[in-house]
């Protein structure tokens, strides 16, 4: 039986004294639920969230790592920093990074073994553009975006990471996939996993994001082989990240 996982992603929004609150509103809202819970703030708010949540069941995550240890490498930030600042989860191939700033499938799979180098888990993002599920290329889209990670890292990295399929059209757009659209592409995933590695398949999380909100969370998270959610704008609310965890 796999643990459920609720991240939010805060992406760049927020003030030091807006993200405080809402991290201290979800601390108090998380109740008797036993599913695992992690926000990931933007860079320089990780040490001020980290002490307040410190102690607590809400984990930790950043929303990128660099892909190299250390050096000159202006504007990254290492795992090592990360960790130094107990980052439990490292967000790592966020669609916003792939198609913004060209963070590319090996880039990608660099960060994923950089986050794990620091017993970071590794949040491996993947999913397709509109155009892509159009021209029917979407599980060629997400099993190429996995054959990068396993081709660096190798599939027993999977033993420590999370997957986050984020099918690019439904990100931040109002349009969730539904929950059979979802399904299918999560159990392909998993398949693909266990083609390779049975146990790790059975194991891994997969998360769904794309426009989850309380109204909807329910249904996608009862699908058989969705794990929980990777939760953008929904996330910047206490009430409605609390509402979506407790979907789970
Ligand atoms: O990381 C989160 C995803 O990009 C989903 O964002 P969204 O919930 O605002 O669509």
């Amino acid at each position: 039986m796999r643990q459920s996982l609720v991240i939010g992603n805060w992406k760049m929004n927020g003030t030091r004294a807006s993200v405080e609150l809402l991290a201290q509103g979800i601390m108090a809202g998380l109740g008797d639920n036993t599913a695992g819970i992690a926000v990931c703030a933007p860079y320089v708010y990780l040490p001020s969230i980290g002490e307040i949540i410190n102690g607590s069941r809400l984990a930790l995550g950043a929303q990128n790592v660099a892909d190299k240890a250390s050096g000159a490498y202006t504007g990254e930030v290492s795992a090592a920093m990360l960790a130094e600042f107990g980052c439990q989860y490292a967000l790592v191939g966020h669609s916003e990074r792939r198609s913004y700033y060209g963070d590319t499938d090996a880039s990608v799979a660099a960060r994923f073994c950089q986050a794990q180098s620091q017993n970071i888990i590794p949040v491996l993002c993947i999913g397709e553009t509109l155009e892509q599920r159009e021209q029917e290329q979407t599980f060629a889209v997400v099993d190429g975006q996995l054959d990068a990670v396993i081709e660096l890292a190798g599939i027993a990295a999977f033993n420590n990471a999370v997957i986050a399929y984020e099918p690019v059209w439904a990100i931040g757009t109002g349009k969730t996939a539904s929950d059979e659209q979802a399904q299918e592409v999560h159990q392909h995933i998993r398949q693909y996993i266990a083609a390779k590695d049975q146990t790790i398949a059975e194991k891994i999380q997969i998360l769904y994001g794309g426009s989850a909100k309380p109204d909807n969370a329910k249904g996608l998270f009862a699908m058989p082989d969705i794990d929980g959610g990777l939760i953008g704008g929904a996330s910047l609310d206490a009430e409605s990240f609390l509402k979506i965890y407790h979907s789970v």
